[in-house]
């Protein structure tokens, strides 16, 4: 690639790095940072994809790997046999965990197989709670499109009975009739990072008589989430993004214990109440339990148990108040280059924890950062995507990310 000469930083710039290192000495998550391996030259702005490797994990797949499975085999998944961990409820400890940072009970929460396949599990259910005359299926137009694909097949599964609706989701209201059955949304947009209000919106699907589906992928770890203050119905989420759990981490499914009876599609043994009974009739564990399916993914799980523990300590408003400090100081320092337009809301209550621009060149702008060791994201069609973790992401980081930003642009005009 060619290398240019960074400009030198103005007077202006320098204010900024002082103001913002500042922020670092004080801020009351800083010592988190130390809890995750990141790499040497590395300014990681991607964790909404793929969160980094929190530093206890490699130590609990080693033990899991050699003393679980490799010295104590079978005994593993009991807890009473001398050795034992007990790994058939390995589950439902990680729900418990999850249950904490999206406003659950533990007993709403279940884990394993990924988010596509927990929003199979979630839209069926949901539209099992729905009043059976009602026929829509009500989605954002721009959703992720794995949530779009699973309601297109569950649908033709289901024979067409419903009429699958992507809308614009600034005109959501204006289509919640009394035919709409679930509102199935994701509460923060992955390209542009504009995050709903879940709580009214939820509010506005029950008026309407509809049950909602919320996909947490860019929610859960970014910010507190109170599923239950909001009386949302049914939610899922990734494991792998804000809860750092590893590539392909296990995700999670949230049913609302007043739906708890609905029937469960995927009726795996491992969800049965008994499952070593053997029986030849499926009868539901109890609680959200009954959504896990077959054999839990012990080390993955395993993984993501123990990233959990990276939150154990954390002030969830601490983390919301940092992600919008670090959002609004990369907005301010990229505020006016004329190349870019900022597509995320500038409004604290619609931003998720990452910013987005529009950029003619985007890809090569990209490829161009992370050249750099700034990694971001480039989405379809010419979209800068920007994640911002406040767990490993530093006031500085954001100067210096911006600064690169800058220079790539101006690079690119030349
Ligand atoms: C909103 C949303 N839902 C779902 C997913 C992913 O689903 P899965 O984990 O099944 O690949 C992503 C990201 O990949 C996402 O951004
Ligand atoms: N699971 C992945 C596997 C490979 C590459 C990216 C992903 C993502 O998670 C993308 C993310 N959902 C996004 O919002 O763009």
């Amino acid at each position: 690639m060619t290398q240019t000469t960074p400009m030198r930083p103005t007077l202006d710039a320098l204010q900024a790095l002082d103001a913002l290192q500042a922020l670092d000495a004080r801020d009351p998550l800083a010592h988190k940072r130390a809890e995750f391996l990141l790499p040497q030259g590395v300014i990681y702005l991607d964790g909404n994809s793929l969160g980094a490797l929190p530093a206890r994990v490699p130590a609990r797949l080693e033990c899991v790997a050699r003393e679980e499975w490799g010295d104590a085999l079978i005994r593993s998944w009991t807890a009473n046999n001398e050795g034992g961990r007990d790994w058939m409820a390995l589950p439902d400890r990680v729900a418990a965990k999850v249950a904490r940072l999206i406003g659950a009970r533990p007993h709403e929460v279940a884990v394993g197989d990924s988010t596509s396949v927990n929003l199979f599990k979630a839209l069926s259910a949901a539209l099992a709670a729905a009043a059976p005359t009602r026929r829509v299926i009500l989605t954002d137009a721009d959703n992720f499109p794995t949530d779009l694909y699973v309601a297109q097949g569950l649908n033709a599964l289901m024979g067409g009975r419903y009429d699958l609706k992507p809308v614009p989701v600034a005109d959501l209201a204006t289509h919640l009739g009394p035919d709409v059955a679930v509102v199935m949304l994701t509460q923060v947009d992955y390209r542009t990072g504009e995050r709903l209000d879940l709580a009214a919106v939820t509010r506005q699907a029950h008026a309407a008589g509809a049950v909602t589906l919320w996909d947490l992928a860019h929610s859960a770890g970014a910010f507190e989430v109170d599923l239950n203050g909001a009386g949302a119905d049914f939610a899922v989420g990734c494991g792998y993004k804000y809860l750092n759990g590893g590539p392909g981490a296990p995700a999670f499914l949230f049913v609302a214990e007043r739906h708890h009876a609905v029937p469960v599609a995927l009726s795996g043994w491992m969800g049965h109440a008994d499952p070593f009974e053997m029986a030849r009739e499926y009868a539901p564990a109890a609680g959200a339990r009954r959504f896990v399916v077959g054999t839990p993914m012990v080390l993955s799980l395993s993984a993501l148990d123990s990233a959990l523990d990276v939150f154990g300590d954390v002030d969830l408003a601490a983390l919301r108040a940092k992600s919008l400090a670090l959002t609004d100081a990369f907005m301010a320092l990229l505020e006016g280059v004329p190349e870019l337009t900022l597509v995320t809301p500038a409004d604290h209550a619609r931003r998720g924890s990452q910013v987005s621009y529009r950029h003619p060149q985007a890809r090569e702008a990209m490829r161009r950062l992370v050249e750099r060791g700034v990694i971001g994201d480039f989405r379809t069609p010419d979209i800068l995507r920007f994640g911002f973790t406040p767990l490993y992401v530093s006031y500085a980081d954001v100067y210096h990310a911006a600064q690169a930003v800058q220079d790539v642009v101006r690079e690119l005009r030349g």
